[in-house]
């Protein structure tokens, strides 16, 4: 069959119209936690569906061939390895490097809480409102089915609470040790304030690499930070960043401004700028958007998180290019914003000097 053809505009309308299935699959593999099955500890080593139920208490009534359904749609889509024996006769599963990235490593993390996260009943509930993000702003598609916004549901809810910070967790430590080894702007710094630093997980990285880093101070609500664990050298603040930030000599800030329009951007940069010394920095890494728009994962990627945004946690907050926040960041007491470098696909780091 010619490419022309397999492309054609119905099979990849087809696939846009069930699309669904792949995150629900995903999902589901994370319930089920088929990804720490076959990993075990290290060895990967293929498994059929029945073998994977097998290994787990599911109970007599759990249904390999289902599983096995969903398992050869996520090979597609490249988190599992498919191994057919010579025979046809069965096929075993393995995990792909994207598969690797939701079986938890030797300190418990990985990225199944994201997905998890990402897919728990109060966030489905908002999806089907997405058009309404467009007929009126004023309120984001999740309000309007919780009546409320995330970070206070989440704060009632302890359990959301913990899965919120383990997503985190998850998602920032690979990160983190990429921009460790790539970035040096801490260097001289002896107080260090994460603004929205959830659990702690990113100041405690940065300290231990900068030991000129007497004392950290992780930001967030103080819902967050009651549960967020003990770290030495680390004081743990509650407040709101966008009434005032704890003073340091720098600020870093990761995965934040993306959720905030852009006059709360200001009012959170000014607050940050208020808390630091002249020629002081803040150091923010937020995913930053693209001019073009194209098919490349990167591009989708951060698309994506951008409905996301939109949908639950901000109908105008959104992903900026790097001409919006120095533009933001002008208007808030930070004339340099030196040239931005990537560290990953998905996160760049901004350096905005007072
Ligand atoms: C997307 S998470 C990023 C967490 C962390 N910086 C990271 O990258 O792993 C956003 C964080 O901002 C916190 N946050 C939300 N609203 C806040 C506010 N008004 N003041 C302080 N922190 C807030 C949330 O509790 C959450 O921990
Ligand atoms: O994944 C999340 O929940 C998220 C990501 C970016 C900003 N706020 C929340």
């Amino acid at each position: 069959m010619e490419r022309s053809q397999i492309n054609s505009p119905t099979l990849a309308i087809m696939e846009l119209a069930n699309l669904i299935s792949v995150p629900m699959s995903l999902n589901a593999v994370v319930k089920l936690k088929v990804p720490d099955i076959i990993w075990q500890d290290g060895s990967n080593n293929p498994l059929s569906a029945a073998e994977i139920l097998s290994a787990a208490t599911f109970g007599p009534s759990a249904d390999a061939e289902n599983l096995q359904r969903i398992l050869r749609l996520l090979t597609s889509y490249g988190v599992f390895n498919e191994h057919i024996e010579e025979d046809g006769s069965e096929r075993r599963y393995s995990l792909t490097e994207v598969g690797k990235a939701l079986a938890a490593d030797e300190k418990g993390l990985s990225y199944a809480p994201y997905i998890l996260q990402h897919h728990q009943d109060a966030m489905m509930l908002a999806w089907p409102l997405v058009h309404e993000a467009v007929l009126d702003p004023s309120f984001e598609p999740f309000v309007k089915v919780h009546g409320e916004r995330p970070y206070s549901y989440y704060g009632k809810n302890p359990q959301m609470n913990l899965l919120m910070q383990k997503a985190m967790s998850g998602a920032s430590v690979p990160f983190m040790k990429a921009f460790l080894d790539g970035y040096d702007g801490f260097q001289g710094v002896e107080t260090l304030v994460d603004v929205g630093g959830s659990g702690g997980d990113c100041l405690r990285m940065i300290m231990s690499k900068y030991k000129s880093i007497k004392k950290g101070v992780n930001f967030d609500l103080a819902e967050v930070v009651e549960k967020a664990p003990q770290i030495p050298g680390i004081e743990h603040v509650g407040g709101d960043m966008l009434k005032s930030i704890p003073p340091g000599d720098a600020i870093f800030t990761k995965w934040i401004l993306l959720s905030w329009t852009d006059d709360e951007c200001k009012q959170i940069l000014k607050n940050c700028s208020d808390a630091l010394p002249l020629g002081g920095k803040l150091i923010a890494c937020e995913p930053l958007l693209p001019n073009h728009t194209d098919d490349s994962r990167r591009s989708r990627a951060l698309l994506q998180e951008d409905i996301f945004l939109m949908t639950m946690y901000r109908t105008k907050g959104k992903h900026r290019t790097e001409m919006e926040y120095r533009e933001l960041g002008l208007a808030a007491g930070f004339p340099n914003l030196k040239p931005n470098f990537h560290i990953d696909h998905f996160f760049t780091v901004l350096e905005f000097q007072k």
